[in-house]
């Protein structure tokens, strides 16, 4: 017998695209199945102004393929230099749907982050008066603190304290990867919500370094042990409004991935459906997944829901390429380490 679920098509809340024949190559990976998503600015050099960003939608409106129908919300990277003024303007223009802060060193591409959060106290309070939502990727980078407890020290050390500092900030607490954050944003007003990316619903630290190291699941924040993987997946099938999809779909070339220090990413944005409908099936929660794909992103953000809906049908097993090609090289899929029987049309 065949199942099929239709939803409402979903939107990515986090997502890298990169740019040039990278961009060219993963962008319809996204199109295919998502009709928008918050785009990463974490470009070299980032995109940082208004201008920036204008330039970058515009190319990835040149690299779409014809017939394919997807628009990207643009972010701006905060940087201590950031111009409030700028900021405000590419906002009232709807160019602008969000700013990222990045901690100064804690991701890929990062260099240009915040490390003194005091200097950029007058872009957040802009935001907050403007209702500009914050994503922030959540990690500490302090070299004392294990790696393992980056996420959890930096809601206590910087996150909630710039939320106390700033009333009105809107904030998306990106990619969270431990029950410490699900719990800090329960706990909070709806100023609040979080991204939660396929890959860390289904891989826990194991899968990344027990019988052999996995350099394709090493992906920043990483992946913690199974007790947080299992309080994600409640909180993502919860039905709850304040988590929704960020893909996290990060692309890096094989060469780049399995280097003696490789980079962090997943990519995702191929099979993240198919895997995501496995998840929720899995979890007794497949009447949830429009919501933790097509709904609470948009309330969150203000934007309406995707008119267009997109059905996922259940059969037989099938398969996504292992990797898909680019100009750069090739670039590894997630795998999720089951079969893949959700085929979305
Ligand atoms: N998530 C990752 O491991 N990598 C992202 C950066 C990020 O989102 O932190 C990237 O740009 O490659
Ligand atoms: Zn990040
Ligand atoms: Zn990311």
């Amino acid at each position: 017998m065949t199942q099929t679920l239709t939803i409402r098509r979903p939107d990515d809340w986090h997502l890298h695209l990169r740019d040039g024949a990278m961009l060219r190559a993963v962008l319809p990976e996204t199109a295919r199945h998502f009709a928008r998503a918050i785009v990463m600015p974490n470009l070299v050099p980032p995109v940082v102004t208004g201008a920036q960003a204008a330039a970058y939608r515009d190319r990835i409106r040149v690299a779409l393929p014809d017939g394919m129908a997807f628009e990207p919300l643009m972010t701006l990277y905060l940087t201590e230099e950031t111009d409030p003024a700028d900021v405000a303007a590419a906002h009232a223009s709807g160019l602008v749907k969000a700013v990222k802060l990045y901690p100064a060193g804690a991701t890929t591409n990062s260099a240009s982050g915040v490390t003194d959060f005091d200097k950029v106290r007058g872009v957040l309070e802009q935001m907050a008066e403007i209702g500009l939502p914050l994503c922030v990727h959540g990690e500490v980078v302090d070299p004392e603190v294990d790696i393992f407890d980056r996420e959890a020290v930096f809601i206590d050390r910087i996150l909630d304290p710039i939320r106390r500092a700033t009333p009105g900030l809107r904030v998306v607490m990106e990619h969270i990867t431990t029950a410490d954050a699900v719990a800090y944003v329960r706990a909070q007003g709806d100023d609040l919500g979080a991204t939660i990316t396929t890959h860390h619903l289904v891989i826990n630290r194991n899968h990344i370094l027990a019988g052999g190291i996995r350099p394709h699941y090493y992906c920043l924040p990483v992946a913690k042990r199974e007790t947080h993987r299992l309080a994600l997946r409640a909180a993502a099938t919860s039905g709850e409004a304040r988590f929704f999809l960020g893909t996290d779909s990060a692309p890096h070339t094989d060469a780049n991935k399995l280097l003696p220090c490789g980079c962090a990413g997943c990519f995702t944005a191929t099979n993240t459906l198919a895997i995501l409908a496995q998840v929720f099936e899995d979890e007794g929660a497949l009447d949830r997944l429009e919501g933790f794909t097509s709904r609470h992103g948009p309330a969150f953000y203000g934007l309406p829901v995707n008119q267009e809906t997109i059905t996922l049908t259940k059969g037989e097993v099938f398969s996504v390429p292992a990797q898909i090609e680019t100009e750069e090289g090739p670039v590894t899929v997630f795998d999720p380490g089951f079969d893949l029987r959700w085929q979305p049309s």
